[in-house]
């Protein structure tokens, strides 16, 4: 028999935290041991045991939680947005302090997206990338987020960006040359737009452009179900993966 995981959810009483909660209590093999939100602090006591720490907070928080949890002796599965390459590293060294000499080591796992949809349209949108004069990505969400653009879409136009440069593409044709504000944020060089929208929850289109023809790719998480299955199998994986993991398309083996 495989042993009980037990998982602490941190931002618990956020919209995503609140969604994980009753996930992880409705999941075999899976034990909520504790909820923890803003004015908690992070240590072995508050996370009562936990073998994995669940984040999904604000990206002010997050990187601090990481590190307060590897602490504790807590693997730990994040879903917040708000990461980059700097804080990724803080990481991966406090990793290799944590994890020396044990072969049992702790794990971090990362991902902007724990939605299948976004998982496989990322996948595919930097698959398309090298074949295509113009790349540009549409995110849309509900107005209760608070960054922009979405850790989503920038995770996407990075990895268009690198699919482009390793097959040696130019710059994008674009002749603006007033107005420049109106086309968006720079990605690593790909045009991010970010639309707040009443009614919605999380959704990407992203759009490649050829003379004579075009492909959209379009993913839609109508409800925050979409992202449990995702975050219920980062739990299950990270307890048996030391180091640092960023993506989900990795534990799916669609890297
Ligand atoms: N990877 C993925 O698949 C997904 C990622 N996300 C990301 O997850 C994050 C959370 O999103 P969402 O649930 O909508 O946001 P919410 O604002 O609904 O929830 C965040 C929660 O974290 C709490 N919080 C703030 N600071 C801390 C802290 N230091 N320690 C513990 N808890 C804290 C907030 O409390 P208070 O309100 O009092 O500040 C709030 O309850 C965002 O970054 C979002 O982009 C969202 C959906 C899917
Ligand atoms: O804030 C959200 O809602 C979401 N945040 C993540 C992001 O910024 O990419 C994931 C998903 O888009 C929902």
């Amino acid at each position: 028999m495989t042993e009980t995981i037990k998982v602490a959810v941190l931002g618990a009483a956020g919209r995503m935290g609140a969604t994980v909660c009753r996930a992880v209590d409705d999941a075999d093999g899976l034990e909520l041991v504790a909820r923890l939100d803003a004015g908690d602090t992070v240590d072995a006591s508050s996370l009562a045991g936990a073998d994995v720490a669940v984040d999904f907070t604000v990206p002010a928080a997050t990187e601090a939680n990481v590190h307060a949890a590897l602490d504790a002796g807590a693997h730990v599965v994040v879903g917040t947005t708000g990461w980059d390459d700097a804080s990724r590293g803080r990481v991966t060294e406090h990793l290799e302090r944590v994890n020396a000499g044990r072969e049992d080591g702790l794990g971090v796992l990362i991902a902007p997206n724990f939605g299948l949809s976004a998982v496989l349209a990322m996948t595919f949108a930097a698959k398309a990338a090298r074949y295509f004069e113009s790349a540009e990505v549409i995110e849309l969400h509900h107005p209760d987020k608070v960054d922009a653009p979405s850790g989503t879409a920038r995770h996407t136009a990075a990895a268009i960006a690198r699919a482009r440069a390793e097959a040696g593409l130019q710059a994008m044709p674009d002749a603006t040359e007033s107005g420049v504000e109106a086309r968006g944020a720079d990605v690593d060089g790909v045009r991010v737009h970010a639309v707040r929208l009443r009614g919605l929850v999380a959704h990407e289109e992203i759009l490649f452009g050829n003379v004579g023809e075009q492909l959209v790719i379009r993913q839609d998480s109508f409800d925050r179900a979409s992202f449990m299955p995702g975050v219920l199998l980062a739990v299950r994986e990270v307890v048996s993966r030391p180091g640092l993991t960023v993506g989900l398309e990795n534990v799916l083996d669609l890297s």
